[in-house]
């Protein structure tokens, strides 16, 4: 079909973003506006009355103590407004980044895990959506003020006397062109600015990460130096900015003193013939002030079009994307039969693979034990099974269907895993493991910290299960950190359990409770555990051996 011109032209999808937002908050962006112009009206009648009050001061006209109560209610009137604004201001700004923070975060939780770092995810839905505060809660309000609230003082000007009047509109035209003038260089260097306090950044937290690795090869003094030279690359930068920033803000003053000249010297002449309108005359001359505030307010704002836009640049897509759709299971909640059929999956092109041809079936009820030396391909995969990444070759079917075309949704819902290093927040023991149920009883909670044998470190500890672990469980050890993973697994009553060394770590005595819980988790449902534990294969009756990534000799063992 011919694209016809114009209309149908592929959008910057930033801005699309920027605009589409704009569209769903407009009744909350619709009230710092209307509160900005009631302010700007406030300040006009202020205006008059304040004329009026000085005209009879001069001596050349009347005005009372009604006058002065006037000017003194418009005041606080204006103060109200203005704080009024300033509150819708914010709250439009609020509105507009956590309706679009819920959208990011659905889609990040949509996408395959492991599909992009953690670090990333955290800086869309955090930083990038921080960064569009500015936007909406004083750009879009001040743009639209720009072009409304002088239009109004200009008239009112124009309604005293209109050579004043004309004079404000032709600087009110002036402006936006000394603006784009200097605002465009603003621009380049504020989105400089952006990119060297994004490296600043990144680099300042993978070196914060790495600080104990930096201490260990003595590097964090080299670290130091170079994280110096980046801030300094940020100083110069900011500097820029500011300066070009002042550069525009300078021209907004010389316009205004230009005006506020001109006014002066066309009622200074009439005024020595004996001026025919003084009021009007101190009227217009007042109005100075008010014409421009609204251009100060836009200089200020403009920079955080530029981040907002940025941000949005890197929103766009992600939002963008479509959602993954897929299968459901319908048994609710189902039983899982598990069949992985010549799976070959090479995860580095350059190197061997990771596992070759592997084939092997569990059903309802059954535990498979992994075994096989380092590297021989178990967590890869358990990881294939959870999805994180699709097979060279070979299919993995879960109840006869293709487990790739499961919605990841349900892919979740069927499945408790646990990885070889799990990840514990800064929450506490609860909250952690509350994470892989979060409607869950205290009860179910506790449970599950017994089944996991949490709570035989936990008993001790003054705070027990409430006790707060710092960010990837410090404060805890390796084995108990993996005992509050697991009891995340106790806790989630999924169907299919995949467990990647459960009793890593563990003392022989810990390890002989959890495989005794782990036999209880493992029953009446589908279960994997890769292990080198020779206590854990002993426990259950399959064993599949892998050695550099093809099933040796899948073997059964007698229960004992
Ligand atoms: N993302 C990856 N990129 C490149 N190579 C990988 C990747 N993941 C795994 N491998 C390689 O695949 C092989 C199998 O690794 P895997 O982690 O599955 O072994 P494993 O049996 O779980 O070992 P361990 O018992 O030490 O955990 C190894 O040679 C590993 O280096």
């Amino acid at each position: 079909m011919p694209r016809r011109a114009g209309h149908d032209r592929p959008r910057d999808p930033g801005r699309a973003l920027l605009s589409a937002a704009a569209r769903e908050g407009r009744p909350a962006l619709m009230r710092p506006i209307l509160l900005g112009l009631a302010a700007t009206g406030c300040g006009i009648a202020q205006a008059w009355i304040l004329a009026t009050l000085l005209a009879a001061l001069l001596g050349l006209g009347e005005a009372g103590w009604t006058e002065l109560g006037m000017a003194a209610a418009l005041a606080l009137l204006q103060v109200a407004l203005g704080v009024a604004q300033e509150s819708a201001s914010a709250q439009a700004g609020e509105a507009a980044r956590s309706g679009l923070r819920r959208r990011i975060f659905a889609r990040l939780l949509a996408e395959p895990p492991a599909s992009r770092p953690a670090g990333e995810g955290a800086t869309l839905a955090v930083d990038r959506v921080e960064a569009m505060d500015g936007y909406f809660a004083r750009w879009i309000p001040a743009a639209a003020l720009a072009v409304t609230a002088p239009l109004a003082v200009a008239a009112s000007a124009a309604a005293a006397d209109m050579v004043s009047g004309m004079i404000l509109m032709a600087a009110g035209l002036l402006v936006p062109v000394g603006m784009a003038v200097s605002g465009i260089g603003a621009a380049m260097a504020s989105r400089r600015q952006f990119d060297a306090l994004q490296q600043l950044s990144g680099r300042f937290l993978d070196r914060m990460r790495g600080l104990p690795t930096l201490v260990i090869f003595r590097r964090q003094e080299d670290e130091a130096r170079a994280l110096d030279a980046a801030a300094q690359e940020l100083r110069s930068r900011t500097m820029r900015v500011l300066r070009l920033a002042f550069l525009s803000t300078g021209t907004l003053e010389l316009v205004a003193a230009a005006v506020l000249g001109c006014l002066a010297w066309r009622h200074g002449n009439l005024a020595a013939e004996g001026h025919p309108a003084p009021v009007a005359a101190l009227f217009c001359l007042l109005l100075v002030p008010a014409f421009f505030a609204p251009f100060r307010a836009f200089s200020v704002a403009y920079h955080e079009r530029m981040s907002a836009q940025g941000a949005a640049a890197a929103l766009a897509p992600v939002l963008a994307a479509s959602t993954p759709a897929g299968l459901l299971l319908e048994e609710v909640p189902p039983s899982v039969t598990l069949v992985v059929d010549h799976l070959t999956h090479r995860p580095d092109p350059g190197r061997p693979l990771a596992l070759e041809d592997v084939s092997f079936r569990v059903l309802p009820g059954e535990t498979l034990v992994l075994s096989g030396p380092s590297g021989s391909g178990k967590s890869t995969l358990l990881k294939l099974l959870m999805g994180f990444s699709a097979p060279d070759s070979g299919r993995i079917a879960l109840n006869g269907r293709d487990a790739l075309a499961l919605a990841p949704a349900e892919r979740r819902r069927l499945i408790a895993y646990l990885p070889q290093r799990p990840v514990l927040l800064r929450a506490s023991i609860r909250e952690n493991i509350r994470l892989s149920r979060p409607e869950a009883d205290d009860a179910a909670v506790e449970a599950a910290a017994r089944a996991a044998q949490v709570a035989a470190f936990t008993d001790d500890l003054p705070a027990g299960l409430d006790t707060i672990v710092g960010e990837g469980g410090h404060g805890l050890s390796g084995g108990q950190r993996l005992r509050v993973a697991l009891a995340r697994a106790f806790l989630r009553d999924a169907p299919l359990v995949l467990l990647d060394e459960p009793t890593a770590h563990l003392d022989p005595g810990t390890e002989a409770l959890v495989i005794e819980s782990l036999r209880r988790l493992c029953t009446g449902r589908t279960a994997i555990i890769a292990s080198h534990s020779a206590a854990l294969r002993a426990r259950f009756s399959r064993v599949l051996e892998l050695r550099d990534g093809r099933v040796v000799a899948p073997r059964r063992v007698a229960t004992p």
